[in-house]
Formats: C-alpha cells, structure tokens, sequence
C-alpha cells in the first residue's frame, strides 16, 4: 500500500492530519506529507483527467521529502523550524522568483493553498443534499480558494476537470469508509483537525509574511 493508506479507505488519509499537530502545536512535516500522498493516492483513482493535478502535488511532495532527507532532514522536522531555517540562512525568494524557486516555505504555501480548498470541499460535502452535484461543490470550492492563485489556463483547465468528478453517492461510495451515512460522519470527525492544520500554518506565514511568496 501506498504511504497515507493501510488499505482501509479515505478515513485513514484524513486521520493523519489529527497526527500532524504536535503537544506545542507545531506541524510536523512526515504526517503533513503523509497526508497529501495519500490524498493524491485518491486522486488517482478518479482518473486520468486529474494526472496534471496530481502530478504537481507529487512534484511538491517529492521537494520535501528530499529535504526531509538530506543534511538538514532536522531543521525540516515541522513546518515552524522550516520557516525558522530558511529565513535566517535566507533561503526563500521573498519578494520575486530568484535563486530559491523551491524553496521548502513556497512549496508548503501551495500545499497549504490547496489544503483550504480541501477543507472547503469536505464541508461542502459533508453539508450537501444527496442530490448534489460534486462537481458544482468542488468548482466552488476551488473558486473560493486555490484559483484565486493560479493563472487562467489552470483554472479553465482544473474546472473542465471538475466536471468529470462522480456523483455524490459514488464520490462517497470511493472514499470505502461504508454507507453515505459513515462517510459524512468520517468527515464531521477529521474536518476540525484539518481545519487546526490549515488555522495554525495559515498563522505561522502571516506571522512572517509568508502569504503571497512568488
Ligand atoms: C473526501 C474527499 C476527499 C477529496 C480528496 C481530494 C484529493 C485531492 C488530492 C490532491 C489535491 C491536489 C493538490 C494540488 C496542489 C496544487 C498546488 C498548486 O496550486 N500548484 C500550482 C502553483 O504551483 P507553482 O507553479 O507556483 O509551483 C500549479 O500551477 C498547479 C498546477 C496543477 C493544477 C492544480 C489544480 C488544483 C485543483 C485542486 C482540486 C483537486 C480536485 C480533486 C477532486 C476530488
């Protein structure tokens, strides 16, 4: 199995966003990537129309983890000592694109955009009628989060994608958590941490002006 799922469906992926918030409220960088592979491991099972997606998400993933492995694996342990590392050896283009384009601070702030439009989606879902349409809650999801920061070739291409999601029931039939009824309780359970996440690192940029990294 791939890393962010035994197996077991959706609920463990999402689970391991309650285990990215350590007792000092730091972000740990393994189960925050853990996460977001598991998610793509998702991802890929709705088609190939989402591999563009996809494969930016991998190509982000696979920048921190070389980090997480190399000579400074330590100073990449959580998202705070990330930040703390890069800022003071000036590591991270603050203010255009120069000698740092991957930085570990611009990786995680796309990461981190495109966890507000997962958490929108879920509450989208978890609040839905049955006969809504995922494709409309993931379109105003995503408009209302993550387009605000992409050019607009990937937003024509990323909503042409949308249209192509299932219905709610086989959206919630592929999570394999069980009935409709288990899969939005799931939701209402991995929902608060997801939003802790999102909260806490959503904090830690503004603190240090980190929001709108080129
Ligand atoms: C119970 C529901 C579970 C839902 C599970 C959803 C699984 C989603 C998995 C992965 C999400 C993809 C994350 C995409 C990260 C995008 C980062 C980004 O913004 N990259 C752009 C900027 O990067 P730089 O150029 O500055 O390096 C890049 O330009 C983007 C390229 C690709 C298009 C990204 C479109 C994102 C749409 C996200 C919605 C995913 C829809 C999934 C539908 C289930």
């Amino acid at each position: 199995m791939a890393d962010g799922d035994d197996g077991n469906g959706l609920r463990n992926v999402l689970v391991t966003f309650k285990s990215c918030l350590a007792d000092n409220q730091e972000i740990l960088m393994d189960p925050y990537l853990k996460g977001w592979k598991g998610l793509v491991r998702f991802l890929n099972t709705m088609g190939t129309i989402f591999s563009f997606i996809s494969k930016d998400a991998v190509a982000k993933i696979q920048i921190m983890e070389t980090f997480r492995s190399g000579d400074q694996k330590e100073s990449y342990a959580t998202l705070q000592s990330m930040v703390q590392y890069e800022l003071s050896n000036s590591l991270v283009d603050l203010k255009q694109p120069g000698s740092y384009p991957t930085s570990g601070c611009r990786t995680i702030l796309r990461l981190h955009r495109a966890l507000h439009w997962l958490q929108l989606f879920l509450e989208a879902l978890q609040t839905s009628e049955a006969d809504a349409q995922t494709s409309v809650l993931c379109t105003d999801s995503y408009n209302a989060s993550l387009a605000n920061h992409h050019a607009w070739i990937i937003r024509k291409a990323a909503t042409m994608a949308f249209y192509a999601l299932p219905t709610r029931d086989a959206f919630l039939a592929n999570m394999r958590v069980g009935t409709n009824e288990e899969a939005i309780a799931m939701l209402e359970e991995a929902l608060p941490h997801i939003r802790k996440v999102y909260e806490v690192t959503e904090s830690l940029y503004a603190q240090h002006n980190l929001l709108e990294l080129p």
